[in-house]
């Protein structure tokens, strides 16, 4: 598991002008009455599996049609929903790849969306500067149980090694806050190859899970069943990089 200090070794552009994640200075976020909301229309069965793909736990969706979707808000098009991933640290409030006037969360779930409009493949959209829409949700520890997040907790050990599962019918849309407010700027895929490709929506308001739920994150292992090492998954986040002159825009 190499660490993003050397990164740009083999990927120079980890030192470009738009990387992500980046702290992010509510009083310093540019309020733009030309952000409409973002618009969700995620179908109720379009997941597909979930697997540990050996740098964190990811939710697949069928993205051959335009049945879930994001739109509106900074978006000139629909994006494709393709899948949902979680980045978390190995205890306390540490975890989140996005942090808020220096604050960090326990967790951050990263919801993946295409550019299907202008862009034929994923792979294709990936390296293109308006490819990829993230839509951000910070997990915030407290005490009680997300009331869904179980849904995909529930499901972790059986994907405890480099392994995948089906997961039906699973709306990503209850694993997001009542608020869709949010704050948009222009990043970059968070780990290698670490493209500038990203339009990334930040939502303000926190999602509250347990100790418990984020326990069941790092039971996760790196390592495949048939390695004699076992690695525990855990600090998969990389931390805020430069803003380089960028300007964060927020919708309220
Ligand atoms: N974390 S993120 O910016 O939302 C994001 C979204 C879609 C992606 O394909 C990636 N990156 C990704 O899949 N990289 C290939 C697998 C990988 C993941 C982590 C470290 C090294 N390689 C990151
Ligand atoms: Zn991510």
């Amino acid at each position: 598991m190499s660490s993003p200090s050397v990164w740009h070794k083999n990927y120079p552009v980890a030192q470009g002008n738009r990387q992500s994640p980046i702290d992010i200075v509510p009083h310093q976020a540019l309020h733009d009455p030309s952000l409409g909301p973002v618009v969700l229309n995620y179908d109720q069965c379009t997941s597909m599996n979930i697997t540990n793909n050996g740098h964190s736990v990811v939710v697949q969706f069928d993205d051959s049609d335009d049945r879930s979707v994001i739109q509106g808000g900074p978006l000139d098009n629909p994006y494709r929903l393709k899948q949902f991933h979680f980045h978390w640290g190995e205890k306390g409030c540490h975890g989140s790849e996005h942090t808020v006037a220096g604050n960090s969360y326990a967790s951050e779930l990263h919801l993946v969306h295409w550019n299907a409009v202008k862009y034929k493949t994923f792979g294709e959209a990936a390296t293109a500067p308006d490819g990829l829409a993230v839509l951000v949700s910070l997990l915030h520890k407290t005490g009680d149980d997300h009331r869904w997040l179980h849904v995909i907790t529930d499901a972790l050990y059986m994907v405890k090694f480099k392994v995948s599962t089906t997961v039906n019918c699973f709306n990503p849309k209850c694993l997001l806050p009542s608020s869709l407010h949010y704050w948009t700027y222009l990043g970059s895929l968070t780990t290698p190859p670490l493209h500038e490709s990203v339009i990334w929506i930040v939502l303000r308001e926190p999602i509250i899970v347990s100790e418990k739920q984020l326990g069941k994150f790092r039971m996760l292992l790196f390592t495949g069943e048939e390695e004699d090492q076992r690695i525990r998954m855990e600090n998969n986040f990389r931390p805020p990089q430069p803003l380089k002159g960028r300007k964060v825009r927020s919708s309220i």
